[in-house]
């Protein structure tokens, strides 16, 4: 395809270097189901050069000092935003999500990264008082060393710099792994953090058709000491269980199944305004997407009714045209499970109130399901789809129940204007994030992360570093 966007380039980055001459992947449009580019589809060997660059690399990086590891993220920063408008059409072709979301995840993207290059000068260690006078103890912070990041496709940018801006923070090297939907935003920012002042070999992208090969050479490489993944929680498993053969640091931001209690004391409004925010985020495929909505007795038609009117107004289309709100699915394999949800909630009698149906090619209607029975698929798997599902409740307590009726623990919501009632059941959902009165929760200055079989780890917030970073701990005798 031919394209005006400078930033588009399908070539694997190692040591600082495009490599191609290999057989090469389509990157498709979700949108229009046509290429953008081809892609590199590296070999194994490729792999093992990219882990011995960012272990060579890892010698001098960890040796800068953090005012120069801080100057690199400022001016990486610096290009993201500076090129917002490139970056967020790149991440709109290959990710399908509308182009004004796409702009906001450029911001929200290029926040982890600003907010790294503060954070880096933050990495304290301890003094500990000595319960003897012969000993003086403290702790110092140490970068791991070598990592490696593997990124979904629904947030090509912000998964990304999540990971990366910490580990340079902290002062390790990265091999990244890009989903393969995704790799061109990768790619992009990759080359900018180069712009940026960022050695040779401190970060590389490799791209490749063969997750589970190179997941696996990852997981194994004695050379990585850490390894970050956002995804499934299948693959999640998969990739724990390989790096305890090295004992690795291991991050793991997994699936969710977040509940989204409305309470008869809520303002519904704030709700409907909130449920919409969680829910149709890129078209629903967020690990925080609310999956279940659980809805008071006394106000549960009033809220359904509500909720039906606000989707009216969505418009589905292509992410580039003006207005869209929601895109397509991202494949045919998330478009199935889609439909595969809501026809399994209909056939156990739960009740169609507006949409229900795909649309054509990889868009699917923005749906409202109300009476959903407690033994249908959507209320115990993860969607990922412009699906709100309703159920109903009777107390506190049956909410609470409900909310914790499932493996997962990552985000969880809740509305009631009852300030006793909010701290109780904020204390009492099981999940790593609560939002009270709010749908929106992601931000770079927040510790992101689940409990459960949503993941290990948190990402962002001070918390953030930690994660790339082991602690020493110095014995002196005095
Ligand atoms: N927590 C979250 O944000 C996400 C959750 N999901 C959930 O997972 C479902 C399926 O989505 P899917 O894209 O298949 O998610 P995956 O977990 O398969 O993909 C996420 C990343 O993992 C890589 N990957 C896949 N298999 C392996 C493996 N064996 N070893 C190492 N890396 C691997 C992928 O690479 P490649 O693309 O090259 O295969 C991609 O980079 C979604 O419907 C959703 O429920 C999905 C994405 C993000
Ligand atoms: O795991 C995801 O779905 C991506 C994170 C979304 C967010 O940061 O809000």
């Amino acid at each position: 395809m031919k394209t005006r966007n400078k930033l588009i380039n399908g070539a694997a980055f190692i040591n600082g270097e495009p490599i191609t001459g290999r057989k090469t992947f389509d990157v498709i449009n979700p949108a229009t189901g046509e290429a953008i580019i081809s892609v590199t589809d590296l070999t194994a060997k490729d792999i093992e050069q990219a882990i011995d660059s960012a272990e060579e690399a890892w010698i001098s990086w960890k040796a800068t000092s953090i005012a120069e590891r801080s100057t690199v993220l400022k001016k990486w920063y610096d290009l993201l935003i500076k090129h917002t408008e490139e970056i967020a059409e790149i991440i709109t072709m290959e990710s399908g999500k509308p182009l004004e979301e796409s702009r906001i995840e450029v911001n929200y993207g290029a926040s982890f990264v600003s907010w790294f290059a503060e954070e880096t000068y933050r990495a304290y260690g301890d003094h500990i008082p000595s319960p003897t006078n012969d000993k003086q103890i403290v702790t110092l912070r140490q970068p791991v060393g070598v990592s490696a990041a593997i990124t979904p496709w629904n947030f090509p940018l912000a998964m990304v710099t999540r990971k990366v801006a910490p580990a340079l923070a902290a002062g390790c090297t990265v091999v990244l792994k890009p989903a393969s939907q995704t790799p061109l935003t990768a790619i992009a920012v990759a080359r900018l953090a180069v712009e940026a002042g960022l050695p040779k070999g401190v970060l590389n992208v490799v791209t490749g058709k063969d997750s589970a090969g190179i997941g696996k050479l990852l997981c194994t490489s004695p050379a990585i000491r850490k390894i970050s993944f956002t995804g499934s929680t299948a693959v999640g498993k998969t990739l724990m269980q390989q790096a305890a053969s090295t004992i690795k640091k291991i991050s793991l931001e997994l699936g969710g199944n977040a509940p989204f209690i409305v309470f008869d004391d809520a303002n519904i409004e704030l709700a409907v305004q909130g449920a919409i925010a969680s829910k149709f985020r890129n078209s629903g495929q967020t690990c925080v997407a609310v999956n279940r909505f659980l809805v008071q007795d006394a106000i549960y038609e009033k809220f359904a009714q509500r909720i039906s009117e606000a989707i009216a107004d969505l418009k589905v289309g292509n992410g580039l045209e003006k207005g869209v709100k929601v895109g397509p699915l991202i494949n045919q394999n998330g478009l199935k499970k889609v439909e595969d949800h809501v026809q399994d909630a209909v056939k156990k009698g739960a009740i169609v109130l507006t949409g229900g149906k795909p649309i054509a090619n990889l868009f699917f209607e923005p749906t409202v399901l109300s009476d959903v029975p407690l033994n249908a698929k959507i209320a115990h798997e993860e969607t990922f789809g412009p699906i709100v599902s309703l159920f109903r409740f009777k107390t506190e307590q049956e909410a609470i129940n409900l909310a914790n009726n499932t493996e997962f623990g990552l985000a969880a919501y809740f509305y009631s204007e009852n300030v006793k009632r909010c701290w109780r059941v904020a204390e009492a959902l099981e999940a790593g994030m609560v939002g009270i009165n709010e749908g929106a929760i992601s931000t770079a200055v927040a510790p992101f992360g689940g409990i459960k079989e949503s993941g290990l780890g948190r990402e962002g917030s001070k918390y953030g570093l930690e994660e790339y970073m082991e602690i020493k701990y110095l014995c002196f005798g005095v």
